[in-house]
C-alpha cells in the first residue's frame, strides 16, 4: 500500500468482469466478496479502484479511474463500469454499500 493514498470510501463487494465472448459474467475470484476500495494519490493526484479478496488478500480489482469510464448504477446493489477494454461489475453486499460507493465514484469522474 503506497502511504501517500488516501482511502475515499471502502465496500464489500463481489467483483466480476464480464465476458463479452460468452456474453456472461465472470467472478473475478473464485471464494466470496471482496473489499473494494477508491483511493486516491495526492503524490501522482490520481485515483484508482483496488479490490482484495477478503478471504486470502488476492487483488481481484486493481485500475486508475480515468476520464473515459462510462459508469451505471444498474439496480440499487449492482453497479457497472466500462473502460476502452472491459466492464466490470460490484454486486454490493448492502444497498448503503452501493450508494455510498457510487456517489463517491461520481464525484471521482467530475474530477478526472
Ligand atoms: C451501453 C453499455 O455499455 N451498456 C452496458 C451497461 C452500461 C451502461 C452504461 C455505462 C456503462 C455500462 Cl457497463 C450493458 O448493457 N452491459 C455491459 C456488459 C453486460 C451488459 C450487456 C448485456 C447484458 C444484458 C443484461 C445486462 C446485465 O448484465 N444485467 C445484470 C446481470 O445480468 N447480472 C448482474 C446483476 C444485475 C443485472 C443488472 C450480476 C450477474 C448477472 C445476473 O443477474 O446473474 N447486461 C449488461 O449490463
Amino acid at each position: 500500500n503506497n502511504p501517500k493514498e488516501d482511502i475515499l470510501t471502502s465496500c464489500k463487494a463481489t467483483a466480476m468482469i464480464y465476458n463479452d465472448a460468452q456474453k456472461k459474467w465472470l467472478h473475478c475470484a473464485s471464494n466470496g466478496p471482496a473489499k473494494i476500495q477508491l483511493l486516491y494519490s495526492s503524490e501522482t493526484q490520481t485515483y484508482r479502484i483496488v479490490g482484495r479478496q477478503i478471504q486470502d488478500h488476492e487483488v481481484v480489482l486493481n485500475h486508475s479511474i480515468s476520464k473515459g469510464i462510462k459508469y451505471n448504477q444498474a439496480t440499487p446493489t449492482f453497479h457497472q463500469w466500462r473502460d476502452q477494454s472491459s466492464v466490470y461489475g460490484l454486486n454490493f453486499s448492502s444497498k448503503l454499500d452501493a450508494q455510498e460507493f457510487g456517489t463517491t465514484m461520481m464525484k471521482i469522474l467530475e474530477n478526472v
